[in-house]
């Protein structure tokens, strides 16, 4: 890929994820600049991925072609109010934040910048993330593919039309490692309980995680309740399992979770 010079604001979880996926992939560390405002995160990543980093965002920023946003989204405003010092007309803006949208970035920075909305999920440090993008009308094509190949490093990337969207995109992909992380919590919890030592329960729920998925993806022509109605055997174990997570509504609360998980993105989108 085009390689540029791109400063990440904010050492976290994030950062960590997409700056381990493109290092994997190849891109030139000396490339890639980090700024947090604690030292351990930076030392980290300083040495696992011999990427440049720093506590200055100003100077980080100054320097960088491409300038990241991935700070927790209400400290958004002090960090955009602080980079807006600078000229940041040729520069393209990546933001990572949940719920802010990409109108209200103008007004954070006090001046029109190139933007473009990300929203990416913590898999991406392995390759397997999915990220969920949205530019508006005054993002060339040519930046829509830097950022496009940037997110790539890191899994598979959805373009969406209408920047609402993007909140689905939350609750489908963003957030959702975390209701699977929950469910194979609670499996693994049920086995300990019952006796079995949780590494072998672990090592259990795990592959049968990614048998699942694999299905899916290799499947295309089977629906999700196809798969599930291949594993019910009339009368038996799998059926007596599904009785009893549809006796909890168990849609129905995926269903609520994922209402909740929009409604949050668009309350913060009128908070910050
Ligand atoms: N976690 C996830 O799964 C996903 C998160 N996001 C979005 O990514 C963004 C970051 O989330 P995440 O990485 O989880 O959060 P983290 O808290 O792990 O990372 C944010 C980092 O920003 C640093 N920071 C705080 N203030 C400043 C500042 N003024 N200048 C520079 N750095 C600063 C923090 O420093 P310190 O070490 O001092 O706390 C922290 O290390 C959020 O906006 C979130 O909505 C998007 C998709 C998925
Ligand atoms: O929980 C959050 O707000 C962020 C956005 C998606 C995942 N984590």
């Amino acid at each position: 890929m085009v390689e540029k010079k791109l400063c990440f604001i904010g050492a976290g979880n994030m950062t960590r994820s997409i700056t381990s996926g493109l290092v994997k992939s190849g891109y030139t560390p000396s490339l890639i600049h980090a700024t947090n405002p604690s030292v351990g995160k930076l030392n980290d990543l300083k040495r696992d991925l011999n990427i440049l980093v720093s506590h200055d965002n100003l100077a980080a920023a100054k320097e960088a072609d491409v300038v990241v946003l991935s700070v927790k989204p209400h400290f958004m405003q002090a960090v955009c109010e602080e980079l807006g010092a600078l000229d940041l007309a040729d520069k393209l803006i990546i933001t990572i934040a949940a719920g802010i949208t990409a109108n209200r970035y103008n007004d954070y920075f006090g001046q029109e910048i190139k933007l473009i909305r990300t929203m990416p999920n913590t898999p991406t440090q392995i390759g397997v993330g999915m990220t969920g993008l949205y530019a508006g009308n005054n993002i060339s094509e040519k930046q829509k593919q830097f950022c496009e190949q940037l997110m790539l490093s890191g899994g598979k990337v959805v373009w969406v039309e209408k920047e609402e969207e993007l909140n689905q995109v939350i609750a489908l992909a963003g957030s959702s490692p975390a209701y699977f992380f929950l469910f194979m919590e609670a499996m693994i919890a049920n086995a300990t309980n019952s006796g079995m030592d949780e590494l072998k329960a672990r090592a259990l729920v795990q592959q049968a995680a990614l048998g699942a998925a694999e299905m899916v993806i290799q499947n295309p022509e089977l629906s999700a309740a196809q798969l599930r109605e291949n594993v019910t055997s009339k009368g038996g174990t799998t059926a007596q399992a599904i009785a009893a997570f549809e006796s909890g509504n168990i849609r129905g609360l995926v269903s609520k979770a994922m209402d909740d998980c929009v409604a949050r993105a668009q309350e913060m989108a009128e908070q910050y």
